[in-house]
């Protein structure tokens, strides 16, 4: 039998699910491959990947051929502490802004268009760009980080105006926001259930796992990127990694969104898969 491929995203948001994740359990069934989203999505597309956490976004795309894991996600409900566009003057004052995209995102890029063109009536120009900040200020007046890359320069205390689009997306619509979705290929799914459950299954007791051992994965992502403990634990209590109705219901709301603005050629609404898969730690 071949190998699941399973897709990881490169940053610091998902640790909550991976850290406690046995790989190893696994490693005779499963690869792993470790990419910022926009690369995971294209796998997805390709048909290169078969589930993981992929852009919101990309699963809104990718809805005929995909369903979601339940009760998985990157989701926040108001500022999410990684998705920030920084801008010279303040947003108010932006009225056709030049706006440097990082290369690395799907569901924060439209996200920015739905709530810059649909909430705040501008209208920009976009540019895509590798994400770095002095670079994209450079050539812009305004950029979007997200990931790592927007903690590492909030970390370093620009002297820009930022806004967290979890919060912006919040303040208008009072809604939760999904930004990533542990996404399979239904093909997965038809053929393969019984791996996949297993696969859940892991996914689930590793985030209940981590919700209990939070400290232990603060101790390791201070190691590799420093930032001290309050930095940390407010961030991971920011971040919410379930999938119930209520994030159901704010990320089909972006898809009507996405879909009302030409982003997305029609809203639709997300298939879950393994609701009954459920586990407690002993
Ligand atoms: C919270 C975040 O959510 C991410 C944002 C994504 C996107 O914009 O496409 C994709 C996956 C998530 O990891 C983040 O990157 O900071």
């Amino acid at each position: 039998m071949e190998k699941v491929r399973i897709g990881k995203i490169a940053y610091t948001n998902i640790l909550p699910v991976f850290y406690f994740f046995r790989e190893k359990e696994f490693a005779d069934r499963a690869e792993f491959i470790h990419k910022v989203p926009a690369e995971l999505n294209r796998l997805l597309a390709k048909g290169e990947l078969d589930l993981g956490p992929v852009s919101s976004f990309a699963y809104g795309e990718q809805a005929d051929n995909c369903v979601v894991l339940s009760d998985l996600s990157v989701s926040a409900k108001g500022p999410v502490g990684s998705i920030f566009l920084f801008t010279k003057t303040p947003l108010e004052t932006l009225e056709e802004p030049l706006i440097a995209l990082t290369s690395s995102s799907a569901t924060s890029v439209n996200l920015l268009k739905i709530i810059l063109e649909k909430f705040y009536r501008l209208r920009p120009q976009y540019m895509t760009m590798t994400p770095v900040l002095d670079e994209m200020m450079a050539k812009a007046d305004a950029c979007l980080l997200i990931g790592d890359d927007a903690l590492s320069a909030k970390l370093r205390n620009p002297s820009y105006y930022i806004y967290d689009l979890g919060e912006l997306w919040y303040k208008q619509t009072g809604m939760w926001m999904t930004f990533a979705l542990w996404t399979v290929r239904k093909e997965l799914a038809e053929q393969r259930p019984s791996l996949l459950k297993d696969i859940h299954l892991e996914f689930l007791r590793a985030k209940e796992l981590g919700n209990v051992k939070i400290d232990d994965i603060i101790k390791a992502v201070q190691k590799d990127f420093g930032g001290d403990y309050p930095f940390w634990k407010a961030y991971f209590a920011g971040l919410c990694h379930d999938f119930d109705n209520e994030q159901k219901r704010g990320i089909e709301y972006y898809y009507r969104c996405a879909a009302e603005l030409g982003l997305l050629p029609r809203a639709v609404e997300v298939a879950v898969w393994g609701a009954n898969d459920k586990v407690k730690l002993t």
